[in-house]
């Protein structure tokens, strides 16, 4: 298994966040991580991320804890909300500078401006992109280390229909060449054509896990299995 989530649970003073998650993240395939707002989306990908501790339980991949990667760049590729680069910045400056910090050669800041339909733009200080363009920029920055795996929290939030099908193709296709994907969302008509797994949280706990077709079975849409899954309509 390339991620490997096991009795994980996160607490912030008496607010459980997180309790006992378990599940696991296959290669070849995208995986939606599933789950209204609040659920414990964040949370459990900042621990697997290695940017907060969990209060029990492991968070792994392939086997090791992300800040024992030897080269985490080049094994895990991350987009996270709100980890966005100075506005001031041309993008080509921005990816240059984690690249360099990362001993990740020059010339891979171009492959990735190319792969992600940049080139043209990369001269362009970031505060003139659009959100479509952030996102697309903030994905070549998770593609640097030519990870073999991608972690991406709600990369679609916000996206016009454009921009939703550029990320799906993407990813889809990411997946397609035998990496493995995960991303969150809480926005289930999208991840009904974007991935192949699923694995569910509500209020902090795992409530399904597996494939898109299994969890959907005896509902007439994803949407409503979700909602009869979580018990919850507020925030979807
Ligand atoms: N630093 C923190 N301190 C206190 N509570 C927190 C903290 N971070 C998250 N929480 C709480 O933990 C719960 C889970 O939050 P989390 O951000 O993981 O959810 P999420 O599924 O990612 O939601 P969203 O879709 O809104 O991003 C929420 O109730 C949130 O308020």
């Amino acid at each position: 298994m390339m991620i490997e989530v096991s009795g994980l649970s996160k607490r912030y003073g008496a607010k459980v966040a997180v309790d006992n998650v378990s599940f696991t993240v296959r290669p070849g395939r995208v995986t939606g991580f599933l789950g209204p707002n609040g659920a414990g989306k964040s949370t459990t990908l900042r621990v697997l991320l290695g940017l907060d501790h969990p209060t029990g339980g492991t968070a792994l991949i392939e086997g090791k804890r992300y800040r024992d990667l030897r080269h985490p760049l080049r094994k895990v590729g991350a987009l996270l909300e709100g980890a966005g680069p100075v506005p001031e910045r041309r993008a080509v400056d921005h990816l240059t500078w984690i690249a360099q910090s990362n001993r990740i050669p020059r010339r891979r800041v171009w492959e990735v401006l190319d792969l992600v339909g940049l080139s043209d733009a990369a001269r362009q200080p970031v505060k003139k992109y659009s959100l479509g363009m952030g996102q697309r920029l903030g994905i070549a920055a998770a593609l640097l280390g030519d990870p073999e795996i991608l972690v991406l929290d709600e990369p679609v939030n916000g996206l016009d229909p454009d921009g939703i099908r550029w990320v799906r193709n993407f990813l889809r296709g990411y997946a397609a060449s035998g990496r493995t994907v995960l991303l969150s969302s809480h926005l289930m008509a999208e991840m009904a054509g974007t991935a192949d797994e699923a694995v569910v949280i509500s209020r902090g706990r795992i409530v399904a896990h597996g494939s898109l077709d299994a969890i959907t079975a005896g509902h007439p849409s994803l949407e409503t299995a979700f909602f009869a899954l979580t018990g919850d309509r507020a925030g979807w």
